[in-house]
Parts: structure tokens; sequence; C-alpha cells
């Protein structure tokens, strides 16, 4: 079981030591080996996905990673700068099926940003896309041209989907709704854009070959706004790489905070890379103050996925559990009457528990 180990920038160092320590806790055979994603890598070789990262990670079984990116890298060109990494990964691995469960545990009911009373018992799968739509559609860029008789900058981005990519995200979210609760929210912006007609229409006829599962469809504006006035009636969504950034991180919140909410990046195979949904954070990174519990949930989703070691996934996730009941809190989930504690405390508490 080798694993190609990703801390990269701002909180991703802090937080992948708690989840390293985890997953050395457990007493499997994991070969975990590092190397540099992001900015860090930038710094290093002037690329932010280098060659030996690229090796090591095809030739790992699964990749763990922090986060990438930060203010020190947003004036590179474009193709130098931390996220381009983070893409070029996903798609070199083929990572197309982005899984981002935002489920409640309910000793964190009053940090959800809604009454407890909405989310109370809340577990909703968000199904991502990962490596087609705007994010990857050629062409894009920045130029001159003339517009209405004034040369100008334009910009602009292609969204684009392929059948054989909507067919496969959605065979893994009708495959996921199957397992749970038979619900399948495909989210849309078919009244507007072509893509995402060609996306519904897919999923109509699909739905076919799963009779169990209730296929329903959402424009995603009001995707957005049903996540936050009543999220109880979502099972599996799935929608396009960029709606589910957005909604995924939206969801996070139902949740307590984005520091609660793992990932998994999955290729056809289940060979995956894990990270959580945050970023690097870099208004609270090198402080001992970032929440890890994202990034050892991440883990835990790997030992399920990837290396199909459930036991183990469910002793990590029994630990958080624990220490949650415990009151261990970083800022993000603090509330008055529990434990406040820093990213390093976090690690500790979770290894007692463990
Ligand atoms: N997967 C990734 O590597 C990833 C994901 C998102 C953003 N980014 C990058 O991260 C950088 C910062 O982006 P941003 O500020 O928009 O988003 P962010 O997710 O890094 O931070 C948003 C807010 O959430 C807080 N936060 C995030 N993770 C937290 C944690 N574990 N514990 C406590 N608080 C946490 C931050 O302090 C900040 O206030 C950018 O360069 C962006 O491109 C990377
Ligand atoms: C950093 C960025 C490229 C990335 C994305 O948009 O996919 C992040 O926001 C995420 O959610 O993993
Ligand atoms: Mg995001």
């Amino acid at each position: 079981m080798k694993i190609c180990v990703l801390p990269g920038d701002g909180i991703g160092p802090e937080i992948m030591a708690q989840a390293v320590r985890v997953l050395d806790a457990l007493d499997l055979k994991l070969e975990m080996e590092e190397a540099l994603l992001g900015g860090c890598a930038v710094d290093a070789t002037g690329n932010p996905y280098p060659e030996a990262t690229r090796k090591l990670a095809r030739a790992a079984d699964a990749v763990l990673l922090g986060a990438v990116g930060g203010p020190k890298w947003d004036a590179l060109p474009r193709e130098q700068r931390p996220e381009r990494g983070l893409l070029g990964i996903r798609k070199d691995l083929n990572l197309f099926a982005n899984l981002r469960p935002a489920i409640l545990y309910p000793e964190l009911a009053n940090a959800s940003s809604l009454k407890p009373e909405i989310v109370a018992g809340l577990d909703i799968l968000i199904v991502r896309e990962l490596t087609g739509d705007i994010y990857f559609g050629q062409p894009r860029g920045i130029e001159t041209r003339e517009v209405e008789g004034t040369p100008q900058r334009v910009g602009w981005n292609t969204m684009i989907y392929a059948e054989y990519e909507i067919r496969r995200i959605l065979k893994v979210a009708f495959e996921a709704a199957q397992k749970r609760g038979k619900k399948l929210c495909s989210v849309d912006k078919m009244n507007v854009l072509e893509c995402t007609q060609l996306w519904r229409d897919i999923a109509d006829e699909m739905a076919n070959d799963y009779p169990e599962v209730e296929l329903s469809h959402m424009l995603v504006d009001n995707a957005a706004m049903q996540l936050v006035r009543a999220p109880k009636q979502f099972d599996v969504m799935v929608t396009g790489n960029m709606f589910g950034d957005i909604l995924s991180d939206e969801a996070s919140m139902l949740t307590g905070s984005i520091g609660m909410l793992p990932s998994a990046s999955l290729d056809a195979d289940n060979k995956g890379l894990y990270e959580p949904s945050h970023g690097s954070a870099p208004d609270i990174a090198g402080k001992n103050l970032a929440n890890p519990l994202a990034t050892i949930l991440s883990a835990a989703m790997m030992l399920r996925y990837t290396f199909n070691q459930e036991a183990a996934a469910q002793r990590v996730e029994n630990a958080v559990k624990k220490v949650l009941a415990q009151g261990y809190r970083t800022g993000d989930i603090f509330e008055p009457g529990t434990n406040k504690v820093g990213t390093r405390e976090m690690g500790d508490a979770v290894l007692a528990a463990l």
C-alpha cells in the first residue's frame, strides 16, 4: 500500500503532519513517500507538478494531498501557478470522480451555519465531475481585440462536456445513490447552457438503467438556495466541475466548517487522490490554528476506497467522532463550553482516541 504524500502549501504541511501520524498509528503496512506539488514545487523546480512528483504519484496506489496555493504565487503566469499543479495531477491521473460527503456530526449541530433542527442527521454526498467542464475546456485566454470599434481586453473560457465524460460521472453517482438513500439530484443550468442540457438529457436516458434510484433535476441557482433552506431533501447530488466546486464549499458550512469536509478523487479503478475540500488557508497558515479533521477524514476515505480497509477507515472515523464528543475543537468549530485546541493538539486527541 504505497501512498504518495503531498503536503503542499500554507496550512498543508500542518494538517498533513496530523494525518500522517494517524496513518502511522494504524499498524497497517503503509509506505509513505513525500513529494512536492503546488507553490513549494514552483519554488524548488519552477513547475507546480514536477516530473519527480508525477513519477511517484503514478507509481503509488494512492495520493494524499494537503492543499496548494497562496498569494505568493498569484502573480505568476497561469501555467506556473500552484493551482495548475493540482489540475495537472487530477487530469494526469484521470481522477474524474470527486466525492465530497457533507456529514453533520451531532456534536457540531450548533457550529453549523443553519439551525440545528434543519441540519440534524445531515448526510449528503456531492459527486463532482473533476477533469472536464470550463476548468479544462479549450479555447481559453485573455487578449486584446477590437470590440464595438474599441480595442479592449477580452477574457474567455469554454464550458464543454463530451458524452463519455457525462456518462461516467453519472454512473458513479447513480451507483452511489443505489447504495445509499436511492435519491439522486442532478444539478445543471439547462435553461441557459447547452452543455448542461446535454448533461440533463443523458441523465434521463441513464435513469432507465437504475429503476431503484429516483432521479430529479435542479437548476444550480435553486440548488444553492435549497441547500441552505432544506438540505436534508438531498441524498446524492451530482454536478459538473464548476458548480460542484461552489456547492461543496457551501455544503461544508452546513457541517460546521470547511475544515470538516474530506474528499476522494477517483479514477475508474478507485485509484485515487484524497484531500480536504478546503484550500491552503493563507490567513491562518503557520499558526497551528487549522482544523486537521478534513485531512484525517480524507485519509479514512483513502483506506476505504483505494485500500479496502473498511475496519481501519471506521477506526479513524470513530476516533474523530470521539474527540468531538470529548469536546475538542479547533477555532473554526469552537463554541463556548468546548475545549479550544490547535492543529497539533487535535492530532494528539485523535491519536489518543485511536
Ligand atoms: N485543493 C486545494 O489545494 C485548494 C482548494 C481551495 C483553494 N485552494 C487555494 O488556496 C488558496 C486560498 O484560497 P481561499 O482562501 O479562497 O480558500 P481556503 O479554503 O484556503 O480558505 C477559506 C477560509 O476558510 C478557512 N479554512 C480553510 N481551511 C481551514 C481549516 N482546515 N481549518 C480552519 N479554517 C480553514 C481559511 O482560514 C479561510 O478563512 C488559494 O490559492 C486557492 O487557489 C486550494
Ligand atoms: C484550487 C482549485 C483549483 C480547486 C478547484 O477549484 O477544484 C479547489 O477550489 C477545490 O475545490 O479543490
Ligand atoms: Mg474549491
